[in-house]
């Protein structure tokens, strides 16, 4: 059993919860006709430097996501999508220098990272990380609790969280056996995104950010995976994913596809724009106004 300094440190990029589509967590749901109106995300020429090097890596990214929406981040390596998921996140890796972004009409810039989880920004990684000790059942039964509990809910007993735990497992088609072993523990590179995708599942969000949950994924994993998103969105939640694949956007179907280039969404689009991508590059496409 890992202590609690060490999963506390774990948490803040695990713990994103919000509220939800199918089970109790719709209870969480607090949508009104002010939280409606306004943009779910408003990124205004957001800049971002590595803290240890100083080096600036976003550079001027403005970006506006409402609820119901896919978007959908694409560009060349190394232009700033993963760093632009992790700045909104809260990464101690980077700092952020200049512009603003307001998240369900708040500066989220000045939450701690696990406020912003707390608040229903959930972000699974490129690279999800294994947390030894910790099951991945108590992890998702602790992460659930807590967040029913910054809502003023009960927590749930033992029988519940069961039950809610494998009506999401079923979701993204993983075996039972999956809940007993440690958080990534051992893992394949794809049922770590699987397993990203059931604690997307289990706390919900408001705004989920997927850094290439496709990547390494074999054909029925990425069809499964595409499901069971597509079942947790809804018309007050947004998607917001970093892909190099035209695969999973015809299977999510995105609103708006943006290119990144140089720390800058340089071109937005909609999904057309991916066979323009595919003909032309990157360099031809970000260079069209
Ligand atoms: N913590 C860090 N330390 C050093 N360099 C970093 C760090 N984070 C990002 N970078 C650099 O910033 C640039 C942008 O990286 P980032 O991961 O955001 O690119 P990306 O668009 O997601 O690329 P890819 O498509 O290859 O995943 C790269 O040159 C990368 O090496």
């Amino acid at each position: 059993m890992a202590s609690s300094s060490s999963l506390s440190l774990s948490l803040p990029f695990q713990f994103r919860f919000r509220r939800n589509n199918t089970h109790t967590l719709r209870n969480f749901t607090r949508v009104t006709a002010s939280t409606t109106d306004i943009p779910l995300l408003q990124v205004n020429d957001l800049r971002a430097k590595i803290v240890e090097s100083n080096v600036e890596i976003l550079r001027g990214v403005n970006l506006t996501v409402n609820r119901g929406e896919v978007h959908a981040i694409m560009g060349k390596n190394g232009s700033g999508k993963s760093t632009f998921a992790k700045v909104l996140v809260g990464h101690p890796d980077y700092e952020v220098t200049g512009g603003s972004v307001v998240f369900k009409g708040e500066n989220l810039l000045e939450m701690e990272p696990e406020e912003r989880a707390l608040e229903g920004l959930f972000m699974s990684f490129q690279s999800p990380v294994a947390i030894p000790g910790v099951s991945n059942d108590q992890f998702l039964v602790m992460a659930y609790n807590a967040r029913r509990k910054k809502l003023g809910l009960p927590e749930l007993g033992p029988l519940e969280c069961f039950s809610y735990l494998m009506e999401k497992l079923q979701l993204v088609n993983m075996k039972p056996d999956f809940l007993n072993r440690n958080v990534n523990e051992g893992f394949s590179g794809g049922e770590r995104k699987r397993n990203e995708i059931l604690q997307l599942a289990v706390l919900g969000a408001d705004l989920a950010i997927l850094d290439e949950i496709d990547s390494g994924l074999d054909v029925d994993a990425l069809r499964d995976v595409a499901s069971a998103v597509s079942r947790i969105l809804t018309p007050e939640n947004s998607l917001l994913m970093i892909t190099h694949y035209r695969r999973i956007l015809d299977l999510l179907k995105p609103t708006h596809v943006h290119v990144m280039d140089n720390g800058k969404i340089a071109r937005t689009g909609d999904i057309t724009m991916v066979e323009a991508i595919e003909a032309d590059g990157y360099e031809t496409v970000s260079a069209l106004t």
